[in-house]
C-alpha cells in the first residue's frame, strides 16, 4: 500500500483553488503517496484535524494546503517531536514557505517528492493560563492593532492591501502607551515589540536576518517613537534595507516577558491582549524543506 499522508486544506485561504488541489493531489499520487483530504470548515479545524492524527499515528506526515494561520492551527494541534510537516503554500502572505525558499506550489509538490525535512524550532506564548505556539512571530502593540483591525471583507477583496488599510485607521487613533520587554539579561521599555522566530514579516520582508526557523531562540526587535519611526521601518522593509538602529532595540533571548496591555498578533492573525510570556521549543517538528 502507498504511503499515507494527510492532506489539511483551507478553502478560504487567500490563493486557494480548485484546480491548485486537484494539481496537488494528482502530483502526490503520482509521487506515491496516498493523500487523505480534510478540508477544514471553521478556524478550529486545522487544530482539531492535526491532534486527531497524531492520537492515531506514529510519525504522520501532515501537509498543510494555504497560508500562515493554517499552519499555525496545524501546529496547535501536534504532538511535539511526532510529525512532518509539509507546507503547500495557498495563502496570501505565505511567509513559511518564502522562508523556507519555496517558490511555488509545483515547487512544493517537488520538495514533497524528494522528502527532505529537518527540524524547526517554535514560539509558545503563555497569556493568562492560555498556551499558543507560534511559528513565525508574536507581534505586541502596532503590528497587533493592525492585525485586529483587518476586516475579512477588505482581505478577501484587496488581499495584503487591507493590513495598509488597517495601518492607516490605526495611525488616525495613534495610541502611545509602552511597553516592559524583558529577557537574556535586558529589560527595555518600548511602544511594540516583535519576536521573530523567522527573519521575514508580512511577505518577503527580511525584518530580523539573524533570526533562523532552524535554530532554538527569537531574535526581539523593541521599536520606540510614534507614527514616523514605523513609517521609516515599513520603507526600510520595502527597499530590502536594514532595520534602522536609532529607534529599533534588537536582542536575541529564548525566552521573553511582555508586560503591558497591548494587542497580541500570532503569525499574522490576532490572538488577545498582552502581558505574556514567550518561550523558544527547540526541534519541536519536522518541516518539509
Ligand atoms: N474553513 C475555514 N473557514 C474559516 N476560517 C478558516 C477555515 N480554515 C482555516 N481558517 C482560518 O483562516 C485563517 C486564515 O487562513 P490562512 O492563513 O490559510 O489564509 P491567509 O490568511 O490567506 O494566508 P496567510 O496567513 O499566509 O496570509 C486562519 O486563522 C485559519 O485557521
Amino acid at each position: 500500500m502507498p504511503p499515507r499522508c494527510h492532506v489539511i486544506v483551507n478553502p478560504t485561504s487567500g490563493s486557494f483553488s480548485k484546480a491548485s488541489l486537484d494539481l496537488a493531489l494528482a502530483a502526490l499520487r503520482e509521487t506515491g503517496l496516498d493523500p487523505l483530504l480534510l478540508e477544514t470548515a471553521s478556524a478550529e479545524d486545522p487544530a482539531r484535524f492535526a491532534a486527531r492524527i497524531c492520537a492515531e499515528e506514529a510519525a504522520p506526515l501532515i501537509l498543510v494546503m494555504g497560508g500562515d494561520g493554517t499552519l499555525n492551527g496545524v501546529l496547535n494541534g501536534l504532538r511535539p517531536g511526532v510529525a512532518t510537516l509539509g507546507v503547500l503554500p495557498l495563502g496570501t502572505a505565505n511567509v513559511l514557505a518564502r522562508e523556507l525558499k519555496i517558490r511555488s506550489l509545483e515547487d512544493a509538490l517537488g520538495r514533497i517528492a524528494r522528502a527532505v525535512s529537518r527540524p524547526i524550532s517554535v514560539g509558545e506564548l503563555e497569556c493568562a493560563g492560555v498556551r499558543r505556539r507560534f511559528l513565525l512571530m508574536a507581534g505586541v502593540g502596532v503590528d497587533g492593532q493592525v492585525v485586529r483591525g483587518v476586516r475579512l471583507a477588505e482581505k478577501r477583496l484587496l488581499g495584503k492591501g487591507a493590513y495598509l488599510l488597517s495601518a492607516l485607521r490605526v495611525a488616525g487613533g495613534w495610541e502611545r502607551g509602552t511597553l516592559q520587554v524583558t529577557g537574556a539579561g535586558r529589560s527595555v521599555v518600548c511602544h511594540s515589540v516583535i519576536v521573530c522566530n523567522a527573519a521575514r514579516y508580512g511577505g518577503d520582508f527580511l525584518l530580523a536576518p539573524e533570526a533562523d526557523l532552524f535554530s532554538p531562540g527569537f531574535q526581539v526587535l523593541c521599536i520606540e517613537g510614534g507614527p514616523l519611526n514605523y513609517l521609516k521601518l515599513a520603507l526600510k522593509l520595502g527597499l530590502k534595507r536594514p532595520v534602522p538602529g536609532r529607534f529599533v532595540t534588537s536582542f536575541a533571548a529564548s525566552e521573553v516577558t511582555v508586560a503591558g496591555d497591548k494587542p497580541v498578533q500570532l503569525d499574522g492573525d490576532y490572538f488577545g491582549v498582552a502581558p505574556l510570556t514567550l518561550r523558544s521549543l527547540g526541534g519541536f517538528v519536522r518541516v518539509i524543506c
